[in-house]
């Protein structure tokens, strides 16, 4: 202990630069008493150097010195009372002897040595309650024995003096004092209640002293049997239980209990039960997420061949047990295994050494994580809120806890906020004049035409039926699917992890993991001095090392004081859409426009509020799983909202993707796939949200919500009525914006534009996914613009940098594999989506189809959209007149005076784009300022800047 305690005063600050070999210093140190004595000396001296001075170190010696005396007096006297007991002592041996027999009976024995051990047990770990708790309970066993005792030497009209004499003279029961008590408790409860007292304080003897609980000890056991099982008839179950038979045999089912299967989910088909239990243990055992004792998973004893044996199961875990200063040793089964190196010991204290981990509060690991996280920023003082403000909004209950009042207060402000162009994100996009050519604007204005035309007719159809939610049995549930046990592994990658970075001269503590559906997060803490970018730069060699296909380092974790590390797991489990709808988070989320993404690190799942991103980004490579993500997002809708609530609008380029969903009754137009009228129906959104916004200054009103709260006051009901109709939020999805960019550039990026930044209040959102996350689609207006982003696989750093601006979507694995960063969020946060096949949406939207007939639209919708046609903006007869780019005079003058004109030169004078510059150049030429183009040579300059200026004064 004595050296243990040297040893951690030998670490000073000069060890952060050469950590290893004062590590390795203080090491030797612990291990010899000769080093730790000539490291007092010189601390002694240099004590002499400073003054006289005691120093901490100095007067912690004083004090050992003292116990060490106090316990040799403790030793000596017990020792004497200890022999006393066999008459060796004399008269006055015999007389003490004598005495405390007839207080104690027979224990006086081990009385000497009880009290002797509890002198030296507290002195060397302090009076703390746990050591107290301890040394009580040991007490306990004594006096359980004294009841012993007492019992069988006759407990029947015994008398204090009979007692007394009994003890001090036979050297028989539990003397006075003991033996009283038990006399006392037999007269009352008798001898079975006597016996039971007994055994109580055995039991809880046992459960204190030894550490152990007997109920997890049980379960341990039945745990370990269960798992041997599953292991046998594992082929059976699985083939039992094959997703796609089980969905066969569901979809027979009759879809008459619809509500009633709604509010009771999760209920699985009873002819499966027995199979589907077995699994569901599996399952549970792995999202509990138990970790092992520290002992055995992070101890520097243990070495990496015996972390490899153990996961390759040569080892059973059970076999491992704890030995005195924390050694670890085998105890049976392989003897071959190498001796244990020592490694020096570490200051920190581990995640599996916490004394909450001990009282077994650590087991469940997704609270631990979370009350870890509010003691770890309680104690640094952290800032949270930053992080809290949108987590607590938009995640599920758990983070919600971690709101703060401030975050709350921003969040109401941003709701209630009435949108204005000067408080835009990008004030360029809302001062910037929307110029059109006259044809695109004719072209805009006949799109507008056919689909308000498509509704018109439509409106005309059979009335809405009252919406039946899909049933959630016509999805694929994950349950019983769970993934086996992955403990070993994590400790062998933990191992790893460690030795890997302490090759490198990278001393540092695995405090935390969370095993997520795809990753494992391992939490590291360095030692102090030890720069962060230090670990980050030995990315590659932990890639080599761990044989990983891609890691991703979050340095530091938001909120913690520790460096992340994501491995993937050996198997990634799929998340499936139905356990998420299933959950709590889901079920309990109040917005309309929940969106179901995925698991966490931590396996929670995360549900995210559209209504508050409130227009979301879906960027990345081709196979990254994007559709299916947008697929998600659509059926969380479907399953959360009605149709009078929530109304779609699908962009699909592809025309093979979302095409799925048309008949759907939330759908305001059939999907659209014609990029050209893709631009249309953008425009046609930009004009809705246009003539909300009118209604709300009509109304007094400052957002969507208000405006329905005021329909219901005036009509009394919640749909209104005809002249006064509540207004459902808009959803606009587009897959696939670089197709429509290169249809219609400035178009869509002009409406997408201006619906990002007005349309929350009026209640419509933009999802746009690409998989081109470049510069010339994601433009920076659009970026700037839109807010939440969702990043999966993409090929380089540069494209994760177009999109969340920073690195890091690279090294995600792909199949849904995503970074979420809605708004608010201080840093991504790792998701994985949950996934989705055809055939499950398929029957979903063959269910809504079934069930809501044929596709209906709000009439007073459709009505309004032909209206706002004839006196839309930018129609009528502000379209005849030509219109100019705004550097167009600027950019004649400039050309005239060089006489000399080029797109690359405009381009480099005016800081603008190609696409802009040629444009100008276009209107120049149109205008007659210069010439036609002439292949490689530059346009001919035709006007004089006298001309010019009267052309200008003319017609702009
Ligand atoms: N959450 C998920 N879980 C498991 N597998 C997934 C998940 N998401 C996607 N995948 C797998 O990845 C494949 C490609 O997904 P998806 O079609 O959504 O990619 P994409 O990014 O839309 O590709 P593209 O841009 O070419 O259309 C899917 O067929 C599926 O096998």
């Amino acid at each position: 202990m004595a050296t243990g305690n040297n040893s951690t005063y030998n670490k000073g600050p000069q060890s952060n630069t050469r950590s290893k070999t004062t590590a390795s210093r203080s090491t030797s140190t612990a291990r010899s008493p000769q080093k730790a004595r000539s490291s007092q000396s010189s601390r002694q001296a240099s004590a002499s150097r400073t003054g006289g001075r005691k120093t901490k170190a100095q007067l912690a010696q004083e004090q050992a010195r003292k116990n060490e005396i106090h316990l040799f007096i403790c030793l000596a006297v017990c020792t004497f009372f200890f022999i006393s007991n066999f008459g060796w002592c004399g008269v006055v041996g015999n007389f003490f002897a004598k005495f405390m027999f007839g207080l104690f009976g027979v224990v006086e024995y081990v009385l000497p040595l009880y009290i002797f051990l509890t002198e030296a047990f507290l002195l060397s770990n302090g009076a703390k309650k746990a050591v107290v708790n301890r040394v009580l309970c040991v007490g306990l066993f004594i006096v359980a024995a004294a009841f012993i005792f007492q019992l069988t030497a006759g407990a029947d009209h015994m008398t204090a003096k009979l007692l007394y004499d009994q003890g001090a003279q036979e050297k028989k029961g539990g003397g006075f004092i003991l033996g009283g008590l038990l006399v006392v408790l037999y007269n009352l409860i008798g001898k079975p209640g006597a016996i039971i007292v007994i055994a109580l304080l055995i039991i809880i003897g046992i459960i204190v002293v030894m550490n152990v609980s007997l109920i997890d000890f049980a379960k341990e056991r039945s745990a370990q049997f269960k798992n041997r099982y599953n292991a046998l008839y594992e082929d059976d179950d699985e083939e039992a239980i094959d997703p796609e038979a089980a969905l066969e045999a569901k979809r027979r089912t009759k879809l008459d209990n619809i509500k009633v299967e709604q509010e009771k989910p999760a209920v699985p088909v009873k002819k499966k039960k027995k199979k589907v239990k077995n699994k569901k243990v599996e399952g549970e055992e792995v999202h509990e997420l138990k970790p092992l004792p520290h002992e055995d998973l992070f101890n520097p004893n243990l070495t990496l061949q015996d972390a490899k044996d153990v996961s390759e199961g040569y080892v059973d875990l059970s076999l491992l047990k704890k030995k005195k200063g924390g050694v670890t040793e085998l105890r049976s089964a392989k003897a071959d295994i190498p001796p244990v190196p020592d490694t020096p010991k570490k200051e920190t204290v581990d995640f599996f050494d916490r004394p909450d981990y001990a009282n077994g509060a650590a087991q469940e690991e997704t609270t631990i994580t979370d009350q870890m996280w509010q003691e770890e920023n309680a104690q640094t003082g952290t800032d949270i809120s930053a992080y809290d403000e949108t987590a607590a909004d938009t995640l599920d209950p758990v983070h919600t806890k971690r709101t703060s009042r401030a975050a709350e207060k921003q969040m109401d402000t941003a709701d209630v906020s009435v949108p204005d162009a000067d408080e835009a994100p990008v004030t360029e996009a809302a001062t910037r004049k929307r110029k059109k050519t006259k044809e695109s604007e004719q072209e805009m204005l006949s799109e507008r035409d056919q689909i308000a035309e498509t509704i018109q007719e439509n409106s005309e159809q059979k009335p809405i039926k009252e919406y039946k939610f899909p049933p959630l049995k016509l999805l694929k549930s994950g349950r019983g699917k769970g993934t086996k046990s992955n403990e070993a592994s994590v400790r062998e990658t933990a191992m790893k992890l460690k030795s890997t970075l302490e090759n490198f001269g990278v001393n540092v503590t695995v405090t935390d993991y969370s095993c997520g559906p795809s990753v494992t997060r391992y939490e590291l803490q360095p030692e102090q001095g030890v720069k962060v970018s230090k670990i980050t730069n030995l990315a590659d060699d932990i890639k080599l090392n761990l044989a990983a296909a891609d890691i991703r380092i979050e340095a530091p974790i938001p909120g913690k004081p520790a460096v992340g590390i994501e491995v993937p797991n050996k198997e990634s489990q799929p998340v499936f859409f139905r356990d998420l709808l299933e959950s709590d988070n889901f079920q309990k989320f109040p917005s309309n426009i929940a969106f179901a993404v995925g698991k966490d690190i931590s396996g929670q799942v995360v549900v995210a509020d559209i209504a508050k991103m409130p227009h979301l980004l879906i960027a990345g490579a081709t196979g990254s799983g994007k559709s299916v993500c947008i697929n998600t997002l659509i059926m969380s809708i479907l399953y959360k909202a009605k149709p009078d609530d929530v109304k779609l609008i699908m962009v699909d380029p592809k025309q093979v993707e979302l095409s799925i969903y048309n008949g759907i009754p939330h759908m305001l137009i059939p999907v659209v796939t014609d990029p050209k009228k893709a631009a249309g129906a953008l425009n046609w959104a930009v004009l809705e949200m246009t003539n909300r916004y009118q209604l709300f200054a009509q109304y007094n009103v400052r957002n969507l919500q208000g405006y329905n709260e005021k329909v219901k006051a005036v009509t009394g009901s919640e749909e209104g009525n005809e002249d006064l109709k509540k207004l459902p939020q808009i959803v606009i999805i587009v897959d696939e914006l670089a197709d429509l960019m290169m249809v219609a550039h400035g178009e869509v990026e002009d409406a997408i534009v201006r619906l990002s930044q007005l349309a929350r209040a009026a209640g419509i959102h933009l999802v746009i996914a690409t998989q081109r996350p470049s510069v010339d689609v994601i433009t920076g207006l659009i970026k700037a613009n839109v807010p939440s982003r969702i990043a999966m696989t993409v090929s380089s750093g540069v494209d994760s940098r177009t999109i969340l601006d920073m690195n890091g979507a690279e090294k995600l694995l792909g199949k849904g594999d995503m970074l979420f960063y809605p708004t608010g969020y201080p840093k991504p946060v790792r998701v994985q989506g949950a996934f989705l096949s055809d055939d499950e949406i398929a029957d979903v939207v063959d269910f809504l189809k079934e069930e809501s007939g044929e596709v209906t639209y709000d009439e007073s919708i459709s009505k309004e959209i032909a209206n706002t046609k004839v006196g839309g903006s930018g129609g009528g007869a502000s379209s005849a007149e030509p219109e100019y780019d705004d550097y167009f005079v600027d950019a004649g003058k400039f050309i005239i005076g060089k006489d000399k004109a080029s797109i690359g030169m405009l381009q480099r004078v005016y800081k603008i784009g190609f696409n802009r510059a040629a444009r100008i150049m276009d209107q120049l030429s149109e205008a007659g300022v210069v010439g036609p183009e002439e292949g490689t040579k530059p346009r001919k300059v035709l006007m004089s800047m006298e001309e010019f200026e009267n052309y200008v004064e003319e017609y702009l």
